[in-house]
């Protein structure tokens, strides 16, 4: 990659794909969601974040009654056990389609909350983010996280990471309360919220449609080519800047 055009000032950074494998979400964060949700339902229900987190899952369900296998979240009327194995089942039926509804990520940050605090779960990066973070971050870079999970859950994840609280390293956090990660508008708002033009940003994802979308807001892109991340096209690899590590971003000397 030729280096950075001198107007980048701030690393917008995904997480799945980007800086952590896909395999620590599909296959410790998810199942821990998968197998916990009807027992933490149960535990917390009368606890005013939990009913709150079952009101957004109420109101993301209106919007998706018409989808295909759909599953219905039972009324208040029902007994509390059904609703909540109703809750549960919405819940996987979301998980099984990847859904990124800003109401089933916010469950999900507060209920991996205690497997990260126990220890039961610490948050993966790949061996070269922290290293390049931190030379970013030294050479004036402002560093932004921009994921479909929760600003809770990615404060869990790199605060409980495999290398320590890495939390001081970042700006910022956005999450799909600023907008979808795949319109452009949500870059915008982003750049807005920073205080920086869209051309002061770069973004690094691992996903072609968030790039599209970022790249339609003037944002600088790269495309993180991790093991196990989807497949590019022939003309997706000429059209995106490409790094299968984060050291192959050079800094120019003026940053
Ligand atoms: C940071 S929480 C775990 C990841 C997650 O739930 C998710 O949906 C990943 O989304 P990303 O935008 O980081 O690819
Ligand atoms: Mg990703």
């Amino acid at each position: 990659m030729e280096p950075l055009p001198a107007a980048v000032t701030a690393i917008l950074l995904d997480i799945e794909g980007t800086t952590t494998p896909i395999t620590f979400v599909k296959d410790i964060l998810f199942p821990y969601i998968q197998d916990n949700v009807e027992e933490y339902l149960q535990k917390h229900w009368h606890e005013e974040e939990c009913q709150d987190d079952v009101r957004q899952l109420k109101l993301q369900a209106e919007k998706d009654s018409g989808q295909k296998g759909f599953v219905p979240i039972p009324s208040n009327t029902e007994a509390e056990l059904q609703v909540i194995k109703g809750v549960a089942a919405n819940v996987l039926w979301q998980m099984s389609l990847d859904r990124k509804t800003t109401a089933l990520k916010q469950l999900q940050g507060h209920m991996w909350r205690s497997a990260y605090a126990s220890g039961k779960v610490k948050g993966e990066v790949y061996d070269d983010v922290v290293p390049a973070l931190k030379k970013w971050k030294g050479a004036g870079m402002k560093l932004y996280i921009f994921s479909s999970g929760s600003v809770e859950a990615q404060k869990l994840l790199f605060g409980y990471s495999i290398e320590g609280d890495l939390l001081e390293l970042f700006h910022g956090h956005f999450d799909t309360t600023v907008g979808s990660k795949v319109e452009s508008d949500s870059y915008r708002r982003i750049a807005d919220k920073i205080g920086c033009s869209t051309e002061n940003i770069l973004f690094l994802t691992d996903i072609i449609k968030e790039a599209e979308a970022a790249r339609e807001a003037g944002v600088h892109v790269a495309i993180a080519v991790r093991p196990g991340n989807a497949a590019l096209t022939d003309e997706e690899k000429s059209e995106y800047h490409l790094i299968t590590s984060f050291d192959q971003l050079p800094l120019q000397s003026t940053h």
